[in-house]
């Protein structure tokens, strides 16, 4: 009943309250992302997408979606799609209290305090000497930034969670084929017709596949897990010793998490190693994207002050020193780069519960899928990012006015307890590399690349530059 539904009173396009027709076109079409922020921009911070779809960009849609409660509603059917070896892994289950529990015991590997060990971030300071490496060999040329920052990417997450079985992409070329095969993955149109139409899906999964339409297949990635899961000596810190010692009901030394724990978990083998495979996609296109979006942005000439003043500060400190409060203006670059280009964009789908609720000061009855997507809510509200919102600008990090806004409103890495749990890995990999790079070298972009290459393309839940590569051209500061 489109015209007495509840939502029929929401702002939006007309269409919208009888098909979600449209929707699903700019889905296959990998332009989501940017239709429901054009939406936004014409409606406001609430917008009806399809007869049973909300978008926000608002600071109560967070809180109310991701937050309430502690992990806010429970996931939707689409995350089904994200299912690994016919199981559920942290990411994927839907319900709160499944998610809490599976959590409870993968969190401390996460923690900062954990990431910030000597021996997790030597590994990843060990891989951006490899990159700076690569930015020295590649002076009389120009270096694909985008395969270069995923191979990163991959050995660091592959570190964490698996060291010593950690890869090495950088120098490996075996390894690299991995990383790539997840990266250049294509199975965004297959994946989505299997979610909304399984029954067609399967009648014409021959003919998709002639066409070109391939379900995601990842045969070296599977295997490199499946092999890497079953090693039962991977050092303390790492995800591998955590899932075994949680299998073996064995506390680990800790007594934390031990026998209860195992209990409560109940993981076998295959649920270790879809938990494991999770983690390291996670962990590889979100990371390297960012990065090279961020890069690519400091390379443009508009951005030139930009880098003089981020060299400024990480000469001024030796590179010897970890400790990232003392720098600053890296955090604000940073930050802007996940604001402006944020890995995963796109709405993160929930489903609204039992009795409905209000939102925004509109009521969602149960059932109505609402979310909210990092991409706008970086930019719609003006109190907090001012009337500047594309501009790449790190200083608005510093402004006082707007900070509690933006605070609220930052949605990179999500919010509530299913936010990202490897924000703080991410963050430490982001700002070695950066700090590594930018203290040796200048860049700016090869002159064969063009805006067109570097566009925002939809994946299935992340984006990648429409191009699938990023050349750059780095001079060495001094000359030397
Ligand atoms: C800049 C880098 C990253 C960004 C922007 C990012 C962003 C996000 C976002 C937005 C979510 C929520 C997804 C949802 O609700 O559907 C998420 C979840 C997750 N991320 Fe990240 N991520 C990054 C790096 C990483 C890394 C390095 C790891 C390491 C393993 C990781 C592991 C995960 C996992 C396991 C989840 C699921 C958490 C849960 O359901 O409790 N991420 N990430």
């Amino acid at each position: 009943k489109p015209l007495t539904s509840p939502l029929s009173s929401l702002p939006g396009p007309l269409y919208t309250k009888f098909t979600s027709l449209v929707l699903k076109y700019h889905e296959l079409r990998a332009n989501r992302t940017r239709w429901i922020h054009a939406l936004h921009v014409r409606y406001g911070p609430v917008v009806r997408i399809a007869p049973n779809e909300v978008s926000f960009a608002s600071r109560e849609g967070v809180k109310e979606i991701y937050c309430s409660g502690g992990s806010g509603f429970d996931k939707s059917g689409w995350y089904d799609l994200f299912k690994i070896y016919g199981r559920r892994t942290m990411f994927t289950f839907l319900k709160k209290d499944d998610h809490a529990k599976r959590k409870r015991i993968l969190a401390d590997r996460y923690a900062n305090s954990n990431v910030m060990r000597q021996a997790p971030l030597s590994g990843i300071i060990e891989r951006a000497d490899r990159v700076v490496k690569r930015c020295a060999e590649s002076l009389d040329g120009s270096l694909d930034l985008y395969i270069c920052l995923h191979s990163y990417a991959y050995d660091c997450v592959t570190h964490h969670l698996f060291h010593p079985y950690g890869t090495d992409s950088l120098r490996n070329k075996q390894d690299e084929e991995i990383m790539r095969e997840i990266t250049f993955d294509d199975s965004l149109q297959n994946r989505q017709l299997s979610y909304y139409s399984p029954t067609l899906h399967k009648a014409i999964s021959k003919i998709l596949y002639i066409c070109g339409i391939k379900p995601r297949e990842t045969p070296l990635a599977d295997k490199f897990i499946l092999d890497t899961a079953a090693k039962t000596d991977a050092a303390p810190f790492t995800l591998l010793d955590r899932l075994h010692s949680v299998r073996l009901g064995n506390s680990n030394g800790d007594g934390e998490h031990g026998g209860k724990d195992s209990k409560i978990a109940q993981i076998d083998q295959l649920d270790i190693a879809a938990e494991l495979l999770d983690h390291m996609v996670a962990g590889i296109d979100t990371t390297g994207d960012a990065l090279c979006f961020l890069m690519w942005e400091l390379s443009q000439p508009r951005s030139r002050q930009i880098q003089t003043k981020l060299r400024e500060e990480l000469l001024s400190h030796p590179s010897s020193d970890i400790n990232f409060d003392k720098l600053p203006y890296l955090d604000a670059v940073v930050m802007e780069g996940l604001r402006c280009f944020p890995a995963i964009p796109m709405s993160l789908p929930r489903i609204v519960p039992r009795g409905g609720k209000t939102i925004d000061g509109y009521f969602l009855p149960e059932g109505t899928t609402a979310s909210c997507q990092a991409y706008s809510m970086h930019r719609i509200d003006m109190e907090a990012w001012g009337p500047d919102p594309d501009a790449f600008r790190p200083e608005r990090w510093f402004e006082e006015k707007g900070d509690a806004a933006r605070k609220k409103l930052f949605f990179a890495f999500a919010n509530g307890a299913r936010g990202c749990i490897g924000k703080h890995l991410a963050l430490a990999e982001m700002k070695i590399l950066l700090r590594e790079v930018y203290s040796k070298f200048t860049t700016v972009p090869d002159k064969t690349m063009t805006e067109e290459d570097m566009e925002m393309e939809d994946q299935l839940i992340s984006t990648r530059p429409a191009g699938l590569k990023c050349l750059l051209k780095f001079e060495p500061i001094g000359g030397q």
